[in-house]
């Protein structure tokens, strides 16, 4: 199938390289505004498209893909995670899914180490500080946070993203442990001298910081759980720039409200952009707004993936970046 046939629906609004690209190699049909679709205009999208791009922002769930015409044939997502895309109902479809994994790796751990350093060392109240014009001068007891040497770093999920996690906390002095469900080879753990955990309780139990940064799928829905979050130590700073749906925002509010914890660092929430308003305004809480990937080179790059994924596809191949079921 020539590639310049493909018909593509794109649901954002991305780089405007990587929408010019797009438009030289497809017939590609962009948004105009810079808005999610509706849920009527994405069912009218895979009515009518060979291949849907959506976001992270998109729920391309089984009563969706039911509705999918018969061209429909690659679901080709702009973004790394994948857990707003039923990709068991899209396999039986006989539709492929593929994601942009790598090249968000190096600016999603920048962003962890950032949260971590403006929770530990009070960012925020030096910055409202400055803002206000309340500074008076420099005081011996002033914005005390915490040195980073020395801590110890609980990475949930060592991954891609973890193991870039690690490296930068390597080089800010810091311990790194980790808990994956299988053991990382010895030499993959050596690079960042890691110790690994087989028990969540225990690690969870005796780290300083946490930082989320496994997938969400079914079995890490509520991975910190409340009875997990009461675990940890009275010092600790949880940091999730995962999915929201990993930690139990609730129970992290609570524990949070309750000063059983020192703080927490988060991209990311359990109902996207629906903030838990008990969230906002703690002192110990730093918010950002899901920017893990926000960098230029990285959304472009993203986009440059997603073609790959779209061209590879045209020219009757897999995706280099295809998702399966069993990545869950
Ligand atoms: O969260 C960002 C992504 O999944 O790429």
């Amino acid at each position: 199938m020539p590639s310049k046939r493909l018909s593509v629906v794109v649901t954002r609004r991305l780089p405007e390289v990587v929408e010019t690209r797009l438009t030289e190699l497809f017939d590609v049909r962009l948004r105009d505004d810079d808005t999610p679709m509706t849920r009527a205009e994405i069912v009218a999208a895979v009515k009518e498209a060979d291949v849907l791009v959506p976001t992270l922002s998109d729920t391309i769930d089984a009563s969706l893909i039911a509705q999918a015409g018969e061209r429909l044939r690659l679901i080709a997502n702009y973004g790394a995670g994948f857990d707003h895309i039923d990709v068991e109902t899209a396999r039986q479809r006989g539709i492929l899914v593929s994601n942009t994994p790598g090249v968000v790796t190096e600016d999603t751990a920048d962003i962890v180490l950032s949260l971590i350093l403006a929770v530990t060392r009070r960012l925020p109240e030096g910055l409202g500080a400055m803002q206000s014009g309340d500074w008076s001068g420099w005081a011996p007891t002033a914005f005390l946070g915490g040195r980073l040497g020395g801590r110890r770093l609980g990475i949930l999920g060592m991954g891609r993203i973890g193991m870039a996690v690690a490296r930068r906390a390597r080089a800010f002095g810091m311990q790194i442990h980790y808990h994956n469900r299988r053991r990382l080879r010895p030499e993959v753990e050596e690079q960042v001298e890691a110790t690994w955990w087989e028990s969540l309780d225990q690690m969870v139990a005796r780290m300083d910081i946490i930082s989320v940064n496994c997938p969400h799928t079914p079995s890490t829905f509520h991975l910190l759980n409340s009875r997990r979050l009461k675990l940890l130590k009275p010092s600790a700073v949880v940091v999730n720039t995962s999915r929201g749906e990993v930690i139990d925002e609730a129970a992290l509010t609570r524990i949070l409200k309750a000063g059983e914890i020192a703080g927490a660092g988060l991209d990311v929430y359990e109902q996207g952009s629906q903030l838990n308003p008990e969230l906002r305004n703690q002192p110990n809480v730093v918010l950002l707004p899901h920017m893990g990937s926000a960098t230029e080179e990285g959304r472009v790059e993203m986009g440059e993936k997603v073609i790959i994924n779209i061209k590879t596809f045209a020219d009757g191949h897999r995706p280099p970046d295809q998702v399966v079921p069993s990545m869950l």
